[in-house]
């Protein structure tokens, strides 16, 4: 697809979507894509286009760490989508906003625009923009240390994922659940979600989040005591340049944290001088905070008892931003153990209490989250149910529509057909076989209805005619002939018709006309130039020609031979029956009055 193809607003909102669907496994496809329904979108002044385009795009920026950026691109976009009245968009943009301000710490305003997120998404259906809503709401509530709300949100994201998003998505999901558990010290139970998600990885080729994944597996394996192998889990990651910077601020301070316990400090030391980089780099708090605490311990470790509370303090100072329960106990144990050393029993004691305090609490609340977890579970378990049941009986109704639809269509087709049929037979009922033309007792019909029409308002001129001899053209030329002579005498006669006319077969080979608003004089103008017609019309069948065909035509005129359509027929009759005994090939018009 070139950069200045034409598209139109489908097309836009299809590039839009594809770009909000990669956006977790593949950001820069959502760079390009959202790039491109910007330009499009732009070139067509498509309003709704570009603000989706740009909601991508500011997405990708803050996943890159540029928050001022991603913020001035993010700020005008509520109102906009609400002139749009696209409260999708909005939720979104809402989101998003919420995001930005987490990362700035400034949790009360995070609050707020997800509350506006929340009440605009209750006026949607559920779709996979929805996923940002969740994810974003449980980390939130993680941040203000709700543990119920956040793995419910999670859950709910996981839903979503599941039912509109890929498997990038559910790996997303996995991985947050696991952080969860692991911030509410249930590692044990953090551990198969990690595994799980990175087999999905594995499976999916989802190589771009591997690194979160694995790292979060590694601080897992960490906390449960397993170095060796959280170390193995990260390293292939190291001096990987395709990386998130808040990933590689997260991975290389873990790689440090277990050199540490490994012993081997100089490869402590160079992964931990990046991971501070990477989180100064990325504005990252929290990582700013993860690298501090690991810096205490590699000072400690080096022996290095002062600088390593100078390290702990700045650790300390940035746990606001945090509400893990790891980085807090192993930062109060840190500054037990360094006030102990130094011989500050008091400061020592006080820490320790602290600690100890952090331990309690996470202790309780691995032992709530597991209970939490087992229950929120359940109970999604149960809305899945009764969703999918509301979803079979939904599916039921359609086909039972679709079925009553087909069956209607089928009706309404059998019903055309019989009124064809129907209509059919009435004109059968009322035209001659072989000539098509109207039979007798139609004509007499309609006769009867123009003469009423006029009451002596207009002339009506009845026609009786007849062909002669034609006993001759059958018997000479066979009867097949005659049919052909009636036919092309019939369509003569009605090529000299007007509209208001009317022509039938009288029966054999006799025809009977009205002409409406015609004296006798004009009827017997017109059968001139009928006869005259008649005269040179040429009939070919199997090889045999005939021509000089005449007829004899009896006239009546209504109101002066008669004021009833019997009365009518039977002047023009004997009109006719004079015209035969005249010599044939004429028409004569009813004597007398
Ligand atoms: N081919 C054909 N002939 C028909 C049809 N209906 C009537 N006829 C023939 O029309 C002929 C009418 O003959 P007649 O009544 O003797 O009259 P004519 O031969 O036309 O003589 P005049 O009327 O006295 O001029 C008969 O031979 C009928 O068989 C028809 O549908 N097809």
């Amino acid at each position: 697809m070139g950069d200045n193809e034409q598209l139109d607003i489908a097309e836009i909102d299809r590039l839009n979507r594809k770009a909000l669907s990669c956006l977790a496994s593949n950001r820069a496809e959502t760079n390009r894509l959202a790039t491109l329904s910007m330009n499009a979108a732009s070139r067509i002044s498509y309003q709704r286009g570009i603000a989706h385009a740009q909601l991508n795009l500011l997405s990708v920026l803050f996943h890159s760490g540029e928050y001022d950026k991603s913020e001035a691109m993010c700020t005008p976009l509520p109102a906009m989508f609400k002139s749009l009245n696209d409260p999708e968009g909005g939720m979104t943009a809402a989101v998003c906003l919420g995001a930005i301000a987490t990362r700035r710490g400034d949790f009360a305003s995070s609050a707020s625009h997800l509350e506006s997120a929340r009440q605009l998404a209750s006026q949607i259906p559920d779709s996979l923009n929805k996923f940002s809503l969740y994810n974003r709401l449980g980390i939130d509530a993680l941040s203000r240390g709700d543990i119920s709300a956040g793995p419910r949100n999670f859950l709910l994201a996981l839903d979503i994922a599941e039912r509109f998003g890929t498997a990038s998505h559910r790996v997303n999901m996995l991985s947050n659940l696991a952080s969860c558990q692991h911030d509410l010290s249930n590692d044990e139970d953090a551990i198969p979600l990690l595994v799980e998600a990175l087999e999905i990885i594995h499976n999916e080729h989802l190589f771009a989040q591997q690194p979160l994944v694995s790292g979060n597996l590694a601080m897992c394996l960490l906390a449960t005591g397993k170095v060796a192998e959280a170390l193995q889990v990260i390293t292939p990651f190291f001096n990987v340049a395709d990386m998130d910077i808040d990933d590689k601020a997260f991975i290389y301070s873990i790689g440090a944290h277990a050199s540490i316990l490994l012993k081997n400090l100089d490869r402590a030391k160079s992964l931990l001088d990046q991971a501070h980089e990477f989180a100064l780099i990325g504005d990252n708090y929290e990582e700013q905070m993860h690298a501090w605490l690991v810096r205490g311990m590699l000072d400690m470790a080096a022996g290095r008892v002062r600088v390593a509370l100078v390290s702990l303090n700045h650790a300390r100072a940035l746990l606001s931003y945090t509400r893990n329960p790891f980085y807090q106990q192993q930062i109060f144990k840190g500054l037990a153990t360094i006030h102990a050393r130094l011989g500050k029993w008091k400061n020592a004691y006080t820490y320790l209490e602290q600690y100890q305090g952090h331990v309690e609490v996470s202790n309780k609340s691995a032992h709530d989250s597991r209970l939490l977890m087992r229950h929120l579970e359940s109970e999604m378990k149960t809305l899945k149910e009764e969703r999918d049941i509301a979803l079979e009986k939904h599916a039921a109704r359609e086909a039972e529509n679709q079925k009553l639809e087909v069956l209607n269509k089928e009706l309404t087709h059998q019903i055309d057909h019989v009124n064809a049929l129907q209509s059919s037979l009435q004109e059968q009922a009322i035209r001659d076989h072989l000539t098509g033309l109207y039979n007798r007792r139609h004509f007499e019909t309609c006769l009867n209805a123009v003469l009423e029409e006029s009451g002596g308002k207009f002339p009506v001129a009845v026609v009786i005619l007849d062909l002669d001899f034609f006993k001759r053209v059958n018997d000479t030329y066979g009867h097949p002939f005659g049919d052909d002579v009636l036919i092309r005498f019939a369509r003569l006669m009605e090529s000299n018709l007007r509209g208001s006319d009317m022509l039938c077969r009288y029966g054999g080979e006799e025809f009977c006309m009205l002409l409406r608003d015609m004296n006798s004089d004009m009827a017997t103008n017109k059968m001139t130039a009928i006869a005259e017609s008649y005269r040179e019309l040429v009939v070919e069948r199997g090889g045999q020609t005939l021509t000089g065909f005449t007829f004899s035509a009896g006239i009546a005129e209504y109101p002066q031979h008669g004021l009833t359509r019997n009365e009518l027929l039977m002047r023009a009759d004997t009109a006719l029956y004079c015209a035969k005994l005249a010599g044939r090939n004429r028409s004569m018009v009813a004597t007398g009055d």
